[in-house]
Formats: C-alpha cells, structure tokens, sequence
C-alpha cells in the first residue's frame, strides 16, 4: 500500500562518542580515573540491597511503605550500572565533584540517587532534568523501585507543580527541574538542604544548568572548604556539598577542567543492544518519511509486537503526521495488529500524557509521536523502535531585524524556535530510547554520512538564548553574570541586550542596580515581563484580571480549539467573549464567563459528575480546551500565593464586589488592564504603517497580526504582543490594542516606580 523506503544497518551501533573517550582514558591517564567495565551487564551476580530495607529508609513512617512490585529488585540488579556500584560511592564519598558518563539505559539517573541514599553520603540529594516531565516520570519510576508512595521518600519539583514532603528529612531524593533549583537558591543560596546535586543530562547545557554550575561551584567553596582538616579531607559528620555530573554523551574532559580536574568515571557496557538503520538516501519531507517508516516497521516486526517513538521537531508536523498515521491506521483489518497514536509535547498537559506511558491495549502498538521532550532520560514502557527524522526546534534569540544570535543584541529581541538538524548526541540519546526494556532498533531517515557530519554537541543556550530571566535571578542572589565563573561565557551584546531590558522594565537602575521591582519580579516563577505586568496591575486595581491573563498566558495547554471546518460557528459561539481591545481581554472575559460556569454547577448543588459534565460541555460547545482552564486555574492558585507572600492583594479588581463573573469588561476596565499588560510587554509593541503592517517601536521587523487573533485586520495605531511566529510570516501572537501615547510615559514611569 506504501512505498519504502531503502534503509540500511550501521557496522556500528555503539555510542562512538563514548567509545572514543573510553579509550583515551584507558591509554593516557590510567590512574586518574576509575573505569567500570562491564561488557556484558547480563552476567552480572552483584545483588543490590533492597533499599527499602536499609536503615535510612527505615526512618520513613510505615504508612509510607508500599510493595515493590515482582521483578523490580531483579531489574536493578541486571542494569549495567550495578557493578559498579561499590566504586561510584566511593568515588563520590573521596571527591567533592565526579563526572559520571555512561551509556543511555545503563542506570544512572534511577540507580545513583538511591545508591547514595542507602551508602549514607546522601541525607537529601536533588537531581536535576532539563524537562518536566523526565523529573515527574523518573520520580514516579524511582518511587516504585523504593517501594514508597510518590512525594514521600521520592518526589519532584517542576515549575507549578511541587510533589514533595515539606517536613525536613522525609524526602530524600528529589528530581526536580533545573530551573527549580535556580529559583530554589534564591532563597537558599548555598542549598543547604541538599548534601548532593547531580546534574542530569549536563550535554545539553542548558542556561539553567550552566548557572546552576558555576553557582554550585561557588556553594562548594562557601560550605565546603570550612569543613575539610588540615589534611584536606572532609571532616566526619560536617555535611560537604558533593555535585555529581552525568550523562551519556558529554564532553566529559571540558567538564572535569571546569571542575579544577574532576575525576571522570565511566561506566561501560548497555543492557541491550540497538541496531541502528541509516536511509540510503537523504529524505526531502522527514514526516512523510516518517509515517511511511512507521508502516515498513509495523508490517515487518508484526509477530514481535513492540511500540514505535517517532521523533519529530514540533506541534505542527506531530499534528499532520497524527492525521495521516490515523487515517490510515482506521483503515486496518480488525484481524490485524491496530495501532494506538498518541503525540507527546511540551503543551500537552500531562492528564494526555498518561497512555504513553501505560501499556498499550492488547492486539495494539503505541506509536508515539515526540517532540525532543522525549529525547534524553525518559523510559516509556514498551517502546522496542525508534524513527529518527533528525530534526529538532532550537531556541533562538531573534534580534531586531531578523538576525539570530544572542550575540547580536541590543534589546527588543525575542526567544524564537527554528528547526534544524539536530546534533551527534541527540541522535545517539534519541537511539537510546530503544533497547532499553530489551533489544531495540533505530531508524535514522538520514544517511550515515549525514550523522558523521553533524556537530557533536548542542551549542549551549547560554551562547544563543535571550538571558533575561536568568540574569534577574542571579542578581537577586547579588551577582553579576561577569562575574561567575561559567563554562562558556555569553557574548558582551547578548548580556547589554538582557540588561536593557531589564532596565525597561524597571527591574534595574541606571546603575544596574537590582530594585524594589526586580526584586518582587523575580519572586514570581514567570519571566520577567508577566512579571512585571502583575505587579503594574497593583497601580491600575486589577491585580486579579491581570492574574486571569497571565495564568491563561502560562498554561502549557492551548486554550483555543481550532477545528478548520467549523470556522463559522467557532467565530459565533465565541462572539460573546470577543474584546476590541484585543486577546488579552478576550482572555479574560473566558476565563470569567468559565469561573461563573463552575461556581452555577457548585451553587445548584449537582453532582460532582453532573458538574463536571456541565463544564465539559460548555467548553465544548465554545470550541475551548478545559484541560488549559483547569490548569490556569491551578497556576493562578500558585501566582496568587506568591502576591500575598509579597503582600499584593490578588483580589484588587476592576469589577465590584457584587460583580458577576460574567459581566463583560467594560472600555475604563479594559484600558486599565491592558496598560498594566502593556508595561511587561512594552518591548514587544508595534505601530501601524500605511500599508497595514507593523513596525517594531524597539526594533526593526516589520510584523503582521496573526491570523488567530480578534485584532487581525482591524489596522489599530499601536499594539502590544506575547510572542512573535516565524513562518513565512512573522506573525504577532496574542495581540492588545494600546494607546500610542501611553509609550511616551512608560520609561519615565518604570524608574519613578524602581
Ligand atoms: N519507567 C520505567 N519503566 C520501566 N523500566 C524503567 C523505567 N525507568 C527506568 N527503567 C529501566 O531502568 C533502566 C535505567 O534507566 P535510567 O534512566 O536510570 O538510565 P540512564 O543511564 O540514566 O539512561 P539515560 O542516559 O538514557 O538517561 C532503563 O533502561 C529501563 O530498563
């Protein structure tokens, strides 16, 4: 029914990256480093003790025990990790740092915490994950290896999500997300809750993980160097902070010189075998080549079973491969294996995530459609084969103008998402998906030439993303970012760029002093322009309409639902919400005419499930996704916490008292809410030109309203903006009308406000 495509099976199917660095440490430095060799895992005899059992564990009240499912102690003990397991601990108990590289599925990221949880030298261990949801999922996975309820003796920490006990000493290890942890520091600099950090999935290099390093290198030297004696050893019982840094495919000499020659040990061997498929050809359209692989894979391995994970850039071409692997997938025998598709990206709120990670149902192969998010640490129960179209969406600072790179700076420039090819290491990681319950197989839709001539490595973030945000973060913790002493350090432009901003703003003064305002903006776990709009909102009295926006703003689910042929009646339900000042109102009004729909369902005292029912309905009918109300309900729930910490009051509100919730906006209303926005985003505004577009006031682009929003062709003088789309377009996303005038006032305003 479909034709192939030709693919052919690599000689090599090993990490080459790993290999190369295992062998020069082997040759050039035998004693400095401590080798783990374990070519074949499945002889491994070496039984790891049952954690639940040890004495630290034990402290643990027994209502926090639950059973260790069968099978799980003897998967421990098979990982290739496990012979190791004497030699690590005691190689982190000796050093303060140690990088740890070791192939993908080899047990690092669930074996390490636990392995220094039961040794002692881990009181309370964080580990960090670039993504969420490799923090949620890993703490779910390691929670069941202890056999305690998740958020007890495991947990995690993602941004508005915290599943952890609060009582000191009852949660031991923490998967939490990089940025957590930075904002963790804010208020506890030097982490002293934790004895040891790991940095997870380091070769990605992340922003926040590179300050997070050379803010813990500082933390070292302040917690550690007053407990060594005068022999340099650590003094029994004195607590030293101990950062441990892994992953399969890290440069792992720039590391250990970033730490004064940190020892590197290395941990060979996988539990299963890859064999890894090149195309023969180079593909033109990787989502046709994606779907048509799909099926080769499902017709050829059909006794053997197995699910498939896809890897392709983003949203949009998980959605056209969605609709075509469905249509055809509809069109099996009932006689035949179905198939169940199911995509996976960072918007999906995590209720959809939930199947990929269950079983499929039986007779049935999951095919996964994944966005990188998939790509590093994850483990999804039954996936056997991996097809890799090599492409990802990289985060670019787009300056003024057009031109990508932080290093061209100036302000006015936004974070943009491009696709690309992607690097060595993400295609070794994104291989290592597969093989991870048993043997595997990946099927790279690009030739072996190709993958030879790839980067190895991501370039850092920190080298090509806008620093904004981490720049206020460390200046709450009275640093420079010249002054840390970072792996790579970010060009003098990209830095100027995030202190202008931060300047507009008002989160510094002319002398690049943090202020009042940065200081309660970086309180707020949003970036510093949704920041900045909240605490603006306390002048103009709608703290609580701009928390409504904002919470919508930051929810990972879309709230619209589009569907393109129904056009006419999603513009007529939605007419009743629609603001001439634009998205944002029209936000509002939704978010408050869903919050009357709820409290009715309270008030007459149905059933929960009536209500519930009642709700879905409506936000059926209105072509809205409940998923993303919920959740900005729950992030509104978060921010407001955070005002009453900083004593806003989060219930200042345009509307009286007595105010329905579904009373619309009115124009004063309207005005004062949009300023308060409008002060957060006034670096991302436009003015109208005569021919219909807009141009950039703090920048050159020249803009068009997206499609999507109640502003498009509506030629308003001015506007404020969320985000820009690059297509072939740059498109304007989630627009407000404003004032023109209101621009001359704004930067005297934020300096009298700092
Ligand atoms: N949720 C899970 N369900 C089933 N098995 C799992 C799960 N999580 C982990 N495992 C098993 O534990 C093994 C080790 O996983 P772990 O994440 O510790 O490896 P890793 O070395 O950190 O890999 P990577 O470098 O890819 O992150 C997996 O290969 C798999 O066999």
């Amino acid at each position: 029914m479909i034709a192939t495509i030709s693919l052919t099976p690599s000689p090599r199917h090993d990490n080459p990256l790993f290999k190369k660095k295992f062998r020069r440490q082997d040759d050039e430095r035998p004693n400095k480093r401590l080798k783990t060799n374990v070519q074949d895992a499945s002889s491994s005899q070496s039984a790891v003790s049952d954690s639940a059992g040890s004495s630290k564990a034990s402290q643990n009240s027994k209502r926090n025990k639950k059973k260790i499912p069968s099978g799980i102690a003897e998967q421990r003990r098979d990982l290739p990790i496990t012979k190791g397991k004497d030699r690590i601990i005691e190689h982190i108990r000796e050093h303060d740092v140690t990088i740890l590289i070791g192939e993908t599925g080899s047990g690092k990221t669930t074996q390490v915490p636990q392995y220094l949880l039961e040794s002692g030298i881990g009181g309370a261990i964080a580990i960090t994950q670039p993504r969420r949801v490799a923090a949620t999922s890993l703490a779910a996975r390691v929670s069941t290896e202890q056999g305690t309820p998740l958020g007890t003796r495991v947990g995690y920490s993602v941004r508005f999500d915290e599943c952890s006990d609060p009582r000191p000493g009852v949660t031991r290890i923490k998967y939490v997300t990089d940025g957590m942890l930075v904002r963790e520091m804010m208020s506890d600099p030097t982490l002293g809750k934790y004895n040891v950090i790991i940095i997870d999935e380091a070769h990605e290099r992340t922003l926040r993980t590179d300050l997070l390093l050379a803010r813990l290198k500082d933390a070292m030297r302040q917690r550690n160097d007053v407990v060594r004696d005068a022999k340099g050893k650590h003094k029994e019982g004195s607590g030293p902070l101990k950062v441990v840094v892994m992953s399969a495919t890290l440069d792992a000499e720039k590391f250990s010189l970033y730490f004064n020659k940190a020892p590197i040990v290395y941990v060979a061997g996988r539990q299963h075998p890859v064999q890894i498929y090149h195309a023969k050809q180079p593909q033109a359209d990787y989502v046709e080549a994606a779907t048509r692989v799909f099926w080769q894979v499902h017709n050829t391995y059909t006794k053997e079973g197995g699910d498939v994970l896809i890897f392709l850039p983003g949203q949009e071409d998980i959605e056209s491969a969605e609709k075509e692997l469905r249509h055809f997938a509809k069109l099996l025998p009932d006689s035949a294996m179905q198939v169940f598709v199911l995509p996976m990206y960072a918007s999906l709120p995590p209720s959809s995530q939930r199947p990929i990670f269950a079983p499929a149902p039986p007779h049935t192969r999951k095919c996964i459609l994944a966005t990188n998010i998939a790509e590093t640490s994850l483990t999804i129960p039954g996936v056997r084969f991996v097809i890799d179209t090599g492409k990802c969406k990289e985060k670019r600072f787009m300056v003024a103008g057009g031109a990508a790179g932080a290093a061209a700076g100036g302000g006015g420039g936004v974070d943009t998402l491009l696709t690309r090819d992607i690097t060595q290491s993400s295609a070794l990681q994104r291989a290592g998906r597969a093989g991870r319950e048993g043997p595997g197989y990946c099927f790279r839709l690009y030739t072996e030439d190709a993958f030879r001539a790839m980067p190895a490595a991501p370039e850092p973030e920190i080298l090509r993303c806008s620093l904004t945000s981490g720049l206020l973060q460390l200046k709450c913790l009275g640093q420079d970012l010249q002054e840390l002493d970072l792996i790579d350090m970010p060009s003098v432009d990209a830095v100027h760029a995030a202190l202008k901003t931060l300047w507009l703003l008002g989160a510094l003064s002319s002398t690049q002093e943090l202020t009042r305002t940065g200081h309660q903006m970086a309180m707020f776990p949003l970036e510093p322009t949704y920041a900045r709009a909240i605490l603006a909102s306390c002048e103009f009295g709608c703290t609580r309409e701009v928390l409504d926006i904002v919470s919508v703003l930051s929810a990972s689910a879309k709230l619209l639902v589009d569907v393109s042929d129904q056009r006419e009646s999603i513009v007529e339900e939605r007419a009743k919400f629609r603001s001439l000042s634009g998205d944002h109102v029209t936000m509002l009004n939704i978010m408050r005419a869903y919050e009357e729909v709820c409290a009715s369902a309270d008030a007459e005292g149905s059933t929960k499930g009536a209500g519930k029912a009642a709700r879905k309905e409506w936000c059926r009918k209105h072509f809205l996704n409940e998923r993303a109300l919920i959740e900005a309900r729950n992030i509104r729930a978060q921010l407001t916490q955070t005002c009453e910490r900083l004593k806003i009051d989060p219930q200042a509100s345009v509307f009286s008292k007595s105010a329905s919730t579904s009373d619309i906006v009115t124009d004063e209303a309207e005005d004062k809410i949009v300023k308060a926005l409008a002060h957060g985003l006034a670096q991302n505004s436009a003015f109208l030109q005569p021919d219909g577009t807009y141009k950039q006031t703090m920048g050159r682009s020249t803009v068009k309203i997206h499609p999507s929003s109640v502003l498009c062709g509506k030629k308003v003088p001015a506007v404020v903006y969320d985000e820009l789309v690059f297509t072939s377009q740059v498109y304007a996303r989630n627009v407000s009308s404003i004032p023109k005038a209101f621009f001359a006032t704004l930067g005297a305003l934020n300096q009298q406000r700092s």
